[in-house]
């Protein structure tokens, strides 16, 4: 079982400091440099499309979209249909829209806690070799990108939109009792679309916090790409947000770096496949068995 949505496939975020974007993310991280229409964004590339992120230059840093895939232009429809019959707000991407993010057909819309979603289906591909600066492999096939983590006020009606509406599969919570950042208890809750543990995650903040975003995951093949990742982070000086450290539901082995748009980027791999016909949502009462040191990001 899977939900109508497959997989998170990209996004696209708007940062004010593009030159320190392009030495973090080819030169420390290693993503290579991807191809889009706009001239001006650093396109970043995982895999066999063109790019999964776009860091498109402006006067701040937030998210511009969340895009989400799904199967085809059938399904496409029927995720319209919900949007409609929950009274969202639906448009759809026109031709000119469809041809700058190299898809067959998508919609915008927006979540109750004011992120901006796409749903898309039929990417274009790029089938050259894909040559990432330093030979690390990212984990994409069947599984998207990685995960995203946005912050949300009113979590119930959020958590509803997602589950009730787009159809994304509960996977577990955890309740943070006093996190090191916000000053009291919040809830993360864990959605997915796929074998990937979660590719959503929504986090309970306090109101006066505006919409943007916690962190993005993207998964490498192997544990030495991470290792030689966190190398280059150490030689760059770039600031760890956590160490590293092995989390307790998607067993995933993962550090967390602070990009230049001020959230983190967590890098990792070992990640869990979750079997469907196996899994029942449950509520981890630790982030991780070992590791993930998150005072390390209060220090710098
Ligand atoms: C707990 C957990 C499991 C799997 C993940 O991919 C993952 O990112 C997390 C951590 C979520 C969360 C965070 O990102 C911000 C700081 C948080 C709230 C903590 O202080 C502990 C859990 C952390
Ligand atoms: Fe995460």
């Amino acid at each position: 079982m899977r939900s109508e949505l497959h997989a998170l496939g990209t996004v696209r975020i708007q940062v004010s400091d593009i030159d320190a974007w392009r030495t973090f993310a080819l030169d420390v991280i290693g993503f290579a440099e991807g191809t889009g229409p706009d001239p001006d964004s650093l396109h970043l590339r995982m895999d066999e499309r063109p790019h999964r992120l776009q860091l498109v230059p402006g006067d701040s840093d937030k998210v511009l979209a969340v895009g989400w895939e799904v199967r085809d232009h059938l399904a496409l429809r029927r995720v319209r249909a919900a949007l409609e019959t929950a009274g969202a707000p639906v448009k759809d991407l026109d031709e000119a829209a469809c041809t700058a993010r190299g898809v067959e057909a998508g919609l915008s819309c927006t979540d109750p806690g004011g992120t901006p979603l796409e749903i898309f289906c039929g990417p274009a591909l790029d089938h050259s070799p894909l040559v990432t600066p330093f030979g690390a492999r990212f984990v994409t096939e069947g599984l998207g990108l990685g995960h995203v983590v946005v912050p949300v006020h009113d979590s119930e009606a959020t958590y509803a939109f997602y589950t009730d509406v787009l159809g994304f599969l509960p996977r577990g919570r955890m309740r943070v009792p006093a996190p090191p950042s916000a000053g009291g208890p919040l809830t993360v809750r864990f959605l997915s679309t796929c074998r990937r543990h979660h590719t959503l995650a929504l986090m309970g903040v306090p109101a006066t916090q505006p919409p943007g975003l916690v962190h993005i995951m993207v998964e490498m093949a192997t544990l030495d790409d991470v290792g030689r990742t966190l190398d280059r982070v150490a030689a760059h000086r770039v600031p760890l947000s956590s160490t590293l450290g092995r989390h307790t539901n998607d067993k995933m082995v993962s550090f967390y770096v602070r990009t230049p748009g001020g959230w983190d980027l967590e890098v990792g791999c070992d990640g869990l496949l979750v079997d469907e016909s196996a899994y029942t949502a449950e509520e981890i009462t630790a982030d991780s068995y070992w590791g993930h040191d998150w005072s390390v990001g209060q220090r710098s």
